[in-house]
């Protein structure tokens, strides 16, 4: 394993924090910061000369005149088009883009995976992504897929962006570092990042091998959920969302950066590190969140609510209220309702629902739903509790109890979502899955009264 960089090489802004690396909180806030002092220019965007010999640089994360726009301003040791030299395809044949429907396979079912083990060959973040499913349509902007990543190998002077998405990360064992140009995010198993599009960036391991989950958003950005008659408080705060400090390097070394673009690869050449960013000041940033932040809503007298009161980020459609992708998160809670069967109810859903675990026991599957492990219950194709969730929860004395040790999560798309060849032939995929419901018994036999 390459040794990450140290954060003290970088030259780094100030943190309110006082961490190394440094953070500000906030979700889609107008930070600035600077790694040198008077680089930011006050008052203007564009002053004839910058500071320090540095080029500004607009990022714009929205169209300019979208409803809400964003947008960043950097101001860099060189633009990034001197970083942009003729490109080459490159082969990344795991990392898949919508649409992908493979004839050969089929999407149409319930589906678990035990964990993708990991590896000893060398697998970089761009390397070592494997896709588990695509949907809607990268060239058009709509849809998503769905990885895991296996990573056993730093990136080294070697950069990455996507023009085609921005990535939603959940780790589940390992610890990254994001190198990005907008400042360093180090990233581990119960916190999530976002990694807006267009934004430049290596990824190296701070420790052991590292596997999770991404959700690649082909569609308009992540934003917290509308709380509605909730309120100004709980679920997601924006206050728990950190985005990294201005960090620069001034790095004159030989190194590439590969380009996703309309589901294609292309790599350049370049002689320096395009993480040069001495200062910046906008909205549009990558951020980092704890879910053990996230404050759940639930019932507290009487039946199931629906999962969306578990969302921690919504990426809009277009449809009001139908998301392009919902993340939504099943942690930690007291269960107290009353004469309830508590664990998710039987049903068929419009979205299509991609589950992975992060670690501990779902309640609607008390096995084989393991940490590492992911489901998919696909567009309008019935699922809910296992023959043993069921009869478990159906005779249980309804004390409130705590459900402990468990963090699962669900990217819910309003497209259906087709599988790879790779989930399908090469993923540990469980074979006698649906048998988990086989045996669930008859009980009615015509006469009256509760069984
Ligand atoms: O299918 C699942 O396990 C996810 C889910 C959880 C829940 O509490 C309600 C509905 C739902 O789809
Ligand atoms: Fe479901």
């Amino acid at each position: 394993m390459n040794r990450p960089t140290d954060p003290h090489s970088f030259t780094q802004a100030s943190s309110p924090t006082g961490t190394t690396p440094g953070y500000m909180p906030g979700f889609g806030n107008d930070f600035e910061t600077e790694a040198l002092p008077g680089a930011l220019p006050q008052g203007m965007n564009s002053p004839q000369k910058c500071n320090y010999g540095l080029y500004g640089e607009q990022l714009s994360g929205t169209a300019f005149t979208a409803e809400s726009t964003e947008r960043t301003w950097c101001y860099r040791i060189r633009p990034s088009v001197k970083h942009s030299h003729r490109y080459e395809k490159i082969d990344l044949p795991y990392w898949k883009s919508a649409p992908n429907v493979d004839p050969d396979v089929i999407s149409l079912g319930q589906y678990r995976w035990d964990p993708v083990p990991t590896t000893d060959r060398p697998l970089t973040w761009l390397t070592g992504m494997r896709t588990m499913t695509t949907a809607g349509d990268v060239n058009t902007q709509v849809g998503m897929a769905s990885h895991i990543y296996l990573v056993t190998e730093s990136m080294v002077d070697d950069y990455f962006f996507s023009a085609d998405s921005e990535l939603l990360v959940v780790p589940q064992e390992g610890r990254l570092r994001f190198a990005t140009e907008l400042g360093i995010i180090d990233l581990e198993p119960k916190e999530i990042a976002i990694i807006p599009r267009g934004l430049v960036y290596r990824v190296e391991l701070l420790d052991g091998p590292a596997r999770g989950f991404v959700c690649e958003n082909y569609g308009q950005k992540y934003e917290l959920p509308g709380r509605g008659p909730i309120g100004a408080n709980c679920m997601a705060n924006r206050r728990d969302f950190k985005t990294p400090v201005a960090a620069f390097e001034d790095r004159e070394v030989p190194s590439t950066v590969t380009v996703k673009w309309c589901g294609q690869f292309h790599r350049t050449g370049i002689g320096q590190s395009p993480l040069d960013v001495v200062a910046w000041h906008g909205n549009y940033a990558p951020c980092k969140y704890d879910l053990r932040d996230y404050c759940p809503i639930g019932a507290i007298l009487f039946d199931h609510p629906d999962p969306s009161i578990f969302t921690v980020l919504t990426a809009p459609s277009g449809v009001p209220g139908t998301a392009n992708i919902d993340f939504v998160l099943f942690r930690e809670r007291w269960m107290v309702m009353e004469d309830t069967f508590r664990p998710p109810w039987y049903h068929k859903n419009i979205m299509s629902e991609l589950m992975g675990n992060i670690y501990g026991q779902y309640d609607a599957k008390p096995q084989g739903f393991v940490p590492g492990g992911m489901s998919l219950h696909n567009m309008m194709l019935p699922h809910g509790p296992d023959k043993n969730a069921f009869e478990g929860a159906s005779n249980a004395d309804l004390k409130p109890e705590k459900l402990d040790n468990t963090m699962s999560f669900m990217f819910e798309t309003r497209f259906p979502q087709h599988l790879t060849a790779f989930a399908a032939d090469e993923a540990p995929l469980q074979d006698d899955y649906i048998d988990c419901w086989s045996d669930i018994d008859k009980k009615f036999d015509g006469t009256p009264g509760r069984k």
